[in-house]
């Protein structure tokens, strides 16, 4: 029994994340996927808008009907990256392998001694958390770049007004 780990600030979860679940999918040797929610502590900000149960909505919801079984883990940030795989472990059912095109993340695990796998990118031009948060922000056409499930999350909570209102400046 393999079970994967996938990190991420899915702010908010799109496509790209979703081809990459799918392509995990694919790997025999993983019969479980953790999907780790990292700076789970942060929302409300044009970086990261989403709180971390709305980000367990997104992705709950976006991955219902996968053939895998999978868990949402909130994770915090942490001041000291010398020790933040333990952390992870600390929040997560076990793992043997990480997922991640994060250089950092990458480093971190690989000291660990944690086999990572990568991911080509899933046409990144425009499959990128920080394009998806500009066309919220500019009321351009967000939605055909992620799940349908993630649609009905933003609507649900009023993201688009959020992500609007706090990327502001006051004036001053
Ligand atoms: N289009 C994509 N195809 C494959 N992997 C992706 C894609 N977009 C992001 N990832 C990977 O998913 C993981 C989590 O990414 P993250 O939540 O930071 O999304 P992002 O699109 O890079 O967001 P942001 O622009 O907000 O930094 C990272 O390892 C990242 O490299
Ligand atoms: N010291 C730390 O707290 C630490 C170190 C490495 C990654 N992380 C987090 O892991 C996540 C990595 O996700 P991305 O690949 O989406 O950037 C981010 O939320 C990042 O803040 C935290």
């Amino acid at each position: 029994m393999n079970r994967g780990c996938y990190i991420g600030r899915f702010q908010p979860f799109h496509n790209g994340h979703l081809n990459m679940v799918e392509r995990i999918v694919e790997d025999d040797d993983i019969d479980e996927l953790v999907l780790g929610i990292g700076s789970a502590d942060a929302s409300h900000t044009k970086h990261d808008p989403f709180t971390a149960g709305e980000r367990i909505m997104m992705i709950t919801k976006s991955l219902v009907d996968l053939d895998l079984v999978t868990y949402a883990v909130p994770i915090e940030d942490l001041e000291r990256n010398s020790v933040w795989v333990s952390h992870v472990r600390s929040m997560s059912p076990e793992f043997e392998i990480a997922y991640s095109n994060n250089p950092l993340v990458i480093q971190l695990f690989e000291e660990a001694g944690v086999e990572v796998r990568q991911s080509p990118m899933f046409n990144r031009e425009v499959l990128e958390g920080t394009e998806v948060r500009e066309r919220m922000i500019k009321g351009e056409n967000w939605q055909p770049l992620v799940p349908d499930a993630v649609v009905e999350v933003v609507e649900e909570i009023g993201g688009i007004e959020r992500i609007q209102r706090v990327s502001e400046t006051d004036g001053i």
